[in-house]
């Protein structure tokens, strides 16, 4: 499943983003990949210890703890720093599954890979291609999201970003290890949480508000794994 999360940034934060991250200094992002994936790539990246990189990554992490949907829907854990790609003339990443665990840079640390993120940078209009492609056995998934906002999904399943046949696409992409391993227990708690938010805008008063909110707190303490 995948899931939107609107306005991480506004446009307008998300235009100041993009205007650095283009005199950025961008490299051929083969690179990174792995084996097998990195025959399918066609895009640039920033090192992982380019400066403007960091910076940018550790607002973009900053603000996502303060954002209640990424939260919800995510339970976080641990985020690997943000890095940053850039597809251009025909660039693309052809279908491939991320790798599993990351080393936290810096640290002895391990982080597996429950989600994985794109926050999109460039205004879909600018562009054409780059869209994300997400396969689920027979249906396909297809998006392109404005500036700001954020993709996330399993980072078990099968993906790709279709060739950029104009303009330019600039994304942050990370990884998350959630709380919650199970998809689809984190997909329960995400509709819980919905409907618990909903009654409250409703009657903040309610007791099955309370009563829900307990039940919520008790199931993630059932599956809850650091
Ligand atoms: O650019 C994106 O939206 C995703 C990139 C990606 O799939 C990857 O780097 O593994
Ligand atoms: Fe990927």
């Amino acid at each position: 499943m995948l899931i939107e999360i609107p306005a991480v940034f506004s446009s307008e934060e998300a235009a100041g983003l993009r205007s650095r991250l283009e005199e950025a200094n961008w490299r051929d992002g083969a690179g990174t990949a792995g084996h097998v994936a990195a025959r399918a790539k066609t895009n640039l990246q920033l090192a992982d210890a380019d400066p403007l990189g960091l910076e940018i990554g550790a607002a973009i992490v900053e603000r996502l703890a303060a954002t209640p949907r990424f939260v919800a829907a995510s339970l976080p854990v641990r985020i690997l720093p943000p890095r940053f790609n850039l597809y251009a003339g025909g660039g693309a990443y052809g279908r491939h599954i991320d790798s599993a665990v990351f080393s936290a840079p810096g640290t002895r640390e391990r982080v597996r890979s429950d989600l994985s993120a794109t926050l999109f940078l460039s205004e879909p209009e600018t562009y054409d291609g780059g869209e994300l492609v997400a396969e689920f056995g027979m249906t396909r998934e297809q998006v392109k999201l404005p500036a700001g906002h954020l993709l996330l999904y399993p980072a078990n399943s099968l993906h790709q970003v279709m060739p950029v046949t104009r303009g330019t696409r600039i994304a942050a992409f990370f990884w998350i290890q959630s709380l919650v391993r199970e998809q689809v227990r984190r997909t329960m708690m995400l509709e819980l949480d919905d409907s618990i938010q909903a009654l409250a805008a409703r009657d903040s008063n309610d007791p099955e508000v309370v009563r829900l909110t307990g039940l919520y707190h008790n199931l993630l303490r059932e599956w809850a794994a650091t």
